[in-house]
């Protein structure tokens, strides 16, 4: 958003809750380059390099290094554009206590094996609870890479890291291959997340959720937390001391073929409990899985098709099925579900506590901080607009929550 006398306000957030409005003076963080005479909140000059347009009617693009080296101990790199970093500069209001410090973790790093490095509990952890919060080092844009040179761009992303507090916490990552011929950009391949950063996608390192290694059947998720541009790590089930934390690098829920598919481009065999069982578990694991996504998508048609009882009945079954194969992130989608089909049948009181169930859950997932009535009222907005006059009628409109049919939730959700 471009704000006359050239400066810049978050793209997603109304000017008037701009973090450097203050009380509406209309100040926004300017957008600084390596030509602006001040370069702060960053501790060095940008270092900027602009692509060259490849056609016609093609816009150059900017970016930039920027660091802050003392930010949360290892310090925070951008390689992005002025704008995005711009946006960016409320993360480092943020107070970050050093990572070393603090109580005792409830994990330490060590060697797994045919997996490098992993994360394994020290004592038990509980269901839901918060295992780690670890905040990224470096994020780059995403078509960083695409347009501009690779000399230049490594040029650009070694400067980047070489500015932090502690490079080596970049440089020492895992890198499940040397395909390309820089080692930061195996690190990012082996090991980023995607992150939105000034509303625009950009890959992230957190250094120490990026040892956490992959499972089809994972025992923990990751939320994302734009404000401070961090990752927290939750208990899915209660865990073992001994036992590896794991999370899904792809979407859960889905058969050994699609995820063998999805994990693909990662570079790994997959070496999880899962992908290392007999072949009749695998094929008993695949064919729960296929009944469960099946059902979803019954549920949604039945659903739309004005047919509340058969969606119920439906819905019912996914969350009996739920615990076989541990897809622990559909629970919320389910209540979510069953209260918006009791609200078309007119039960609304049945509707409203399957939907505070649901945001239950997501609040003990540590999606949300606390359910509050506004929590329920804009969903229950959502479920008059999407079921529109028919509720009247008795007939679904609209769809339900996952829609069913498209395989389990994505592992990673922005808080
Ligand atoms: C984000 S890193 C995880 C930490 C890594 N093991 C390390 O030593 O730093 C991802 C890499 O770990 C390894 N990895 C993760 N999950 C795995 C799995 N289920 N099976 C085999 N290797 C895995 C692969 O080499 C993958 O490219």
């Amino acid at each position: 958003t471009v704000i006359p006398g050239k400066q810049w306000c978050a793209v997603s957030v109304p000017a008037i809750f701009q973090p450097y409005t203050g009380s509406g003076s209309g100040i926004c963080p300017p957008a600084v380059d390596d030509q602006s005479a001040d370069w702060s909140p960053w501790a060095h000059k940008p270092y900027c390099v602009t692509t060259a347009p490849r056609r016609a009617g093609d816009q150059a693009k900017k970016f930039c290094a920027y660091t802050n080296s003392r930010h949360g101990s290892r310090g925070l790199s951008l390689v992005t554009t002025p704008e995005a970093a711009a946006d960016s500069t409320v993360i480092l209001d943020e107070y970050m206590p050093p990572y070393d410090v603090g109580e005792e973790k409830p994990f330490k790093v060590v060697e797994v094996p045919n997996k490098g490095l992993g994360v394994v509990a020290t004592r038990h952890i509980s269901r839901y609870e918060e295992i780690m919060v670890d905040y990224a080092s470096l994020a780059v844009e995403i078509t960083f890479a695409s347009l501009v040179p690779a000399k230049t761009g490594y040029r650009v992303l070694h400067l980047a890291v070489d500015q932090l507090a502690d490079p080596e916490s970049i440089l020492g990552l895992g890198k499940s291959n040397d395909l390309a011929a820089d080692e930061i950009e195996n690190v990012l391949r082996t090991n980023a997340f995607h992150t939105i950063l000034g509303g625009m996608p950009h890959m992230a390192l957190y250094p120490v959720v990026s040892r956490i290694n992959h499972a089809c059947k994972p025992n923990a998720y990751t939320r994302f937390i734009p404000r401070t541009l961090s990752v927290s790590v939750g208990a899915s089930r209660d865990i073992k001391p001994g036992e590896e934390i794991t999370i899904s690098y792809v979407t859960v829920g889905q058969t050994t073929a699609e995820r063998h598919k999805a994990l693909k481009h990662w570079g790994f065999e997959c070496q999880c409990d899962l992908c290392t069982s007999s072949e009749q578990e695998i094929a008993a694991s695949d064919a729960r899985r296929r009944e469960i996504d099946d059902l979803r998508g019954q549920a949604a048609a039945a659903y739309q098709e004005g047919k509340p009882y058969q969606a119920l009945r439906l819905t019912r079954q996914v969350l009996g099925l739920i615990p076989s194969e541990e897809l622990f992130p559909l629970y919320s989608e389910q209540y979510e579900n069953i209260a918006r089909i009791y609200w078309i049948l007119g039960d609304w009181e049945t509707g409203l506590k399957y939907a505070r169930q649901s945001l239950d859950v997501l609040r003990e997932q540590g999606y949300l901080e606390d359910v509050r009535p506004e929590h329920l009222e804009v969903m229950v907005t959502n479920f008059r607009q999407s079921v529109g006059t028919a509720g009247r009628s008795g007939k679904g409109k609209g769809k339900m929550a996952g829609g069913g049919g498209g395989g389990g939730s994505s592992s990673q959700k922005a808080v």
